[in-house]
Formats: C-alpha cells, sequence, structure tokens
C-alpha cells in the first residue's frame, strides 16, 4: 500500500483515467499501429462535438490492392511506379471515408502527423474544424507549406497535442477474469 497518498474511498473517482484528447490521440496512435508502411505509420481520429469517435483511419493501400504485392519502397526504387507514393491512402483519407456518419461539419481531427496537402483539401472539404497533432517531421516541405496554407484559409484550427499522460500502456493481461 502506498501511505504517502490518503487511502481511497469507495465511492470516489478513478483519478488515473484518460482526459479526452490523450484518448483520442491514443486512439490515433492505436489505429497507426495498424499501418504496414515501413517508414511512417500514420493514424487518424475523427471525433464529433459530442466527443464521439466517428471515424478512424491509417496509412495503406487500397481495399484488394495486397499489402503483399503493391511496392512498400520509396527512395530505393528507380521508376515511381515502384513507390509506395503512387498506391498509399493517407490516414486521414482513410477516416474520412471511413465515417459513419452523413457530415463531419464541426468534428476535430486527432492525427499523429501533421497532414499533408492532399489530406488538407478534404479536411476542409469535408467541414473538420480543427486538428490535432503529434509531429511535424515534414515541416518546411512545400506540401505542408501548402497544407498550412491552405488550412489558415480555410480558418482550421491546428495545434500539436500536448499529452496530460506521456505514456500509455496496453496489457491485456489485466482485464483476465483472474484479476
Ligand atoms: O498527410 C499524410 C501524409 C503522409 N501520410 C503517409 C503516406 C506514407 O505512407 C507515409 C509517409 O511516408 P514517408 O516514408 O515518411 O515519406 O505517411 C499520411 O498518411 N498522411
Ligand atoms: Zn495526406
Amino acid at each position: 500500500m502506498d501511505v504517502s497518498q490518503p487511502p481511497r474511498r469507495y465511492n470516489d473517482k478513478r483519478k488515473e483515467y484518460l482526459e479526452w484528447n490523450d484518448y483520442f490521440m491514443a486512439t490515433a496512435v492505436l489505429s497507426a499501429k495498424r499501418s504496414k508502411d515501413p517508414v511512417t505509420q500514420v493514424g487518424a481520429c475523427i471525433v464529433d462535438q459530442k466527443n464521439r469517435v466517428v471515424a478512424i483511419g491509417y496509412n495503406g493501400f487500397p481495399r484488394n490492392c495486397s499489402d503483399d504485392e503493391f511496392p512498400w519502397g520509396k527512395s530505393d526504387a528507380k521508376q515511381s511506379l515502384e513507390h509506395k507514393y503512387m498506391y498509399v491512402v493517407h490516414a486521414e483519407a482513410n477516416a474520412i471515408l471511413n465515417s459513419n456518419c452523413t457530415s463531419l461539419d464541426g468534428t476535430r481531427l486527432f492525427t499523429t502527423l501533421f497532414p499533408c496537402n492532399e489530406c488538407a483539401k478534404l479536411i476542409i472539404q469535408s467541414g473538420i474544424q480543427q486538428i490535432y497533432f503529434i509531429s511535424d517531421k515534414y515541416e518546411g516541405h512545400t506540401a505542408t507549406i501548402a497544407s498550412k496554407r491552405m488550412l489558415d484559409a480555410a480558418g482550421v484550427l491546428y495545434s500539436r497535442h500536448v499529452p496530460k499522460q506521456q505514456k500509455i500502456l496496453i496489457d491485456f493481461a489485466e482485464f483476465l477474469d483472474e484479476n
């Protein structure tokens, strides 16, 4: 028992719960774990005004385009037809396309990577109002500059997600009946 902490009363609420934005970004991170891209795995999660997750996506090849047949390479491939960029559907695009609601107006997007210019177009057109991201590793690249230019013009807000909880452990064993 931790004697430095006052004992928790039965009726007190649990204090270690995930706050909303960490929960949504963690959902995006978990989704990124599905990506087969060997270099950059991206996950996205879209949330409505009632804090309901309405869409999830990660970067991957289109349906029926096999992860084992289409190329995952980039700079080492001589021909552009052998670059992944020709084929990958971006995480944000997949989330928008997979959305389970008719309108994304006023929603928030949580993404592990700052959206590129092509995703920015979709974000703006679908009515997403705010973006939270973790990595901006392509900051200064043409696609990111164009993306920010469009998002600024359209009034879509964006900011880096500042986690309250730095690490979240998933231990399936915790949920076994013996516990
Ligand atoms: O807005 C974006 C930008 C990129 N992605 C995906 C596309 C690719 O699969 C990777 C980027 O690969 P690099 O090897 O880091 O160039 O990220 C995305 O999903 N959304
Ligand atoms: Zn993109």
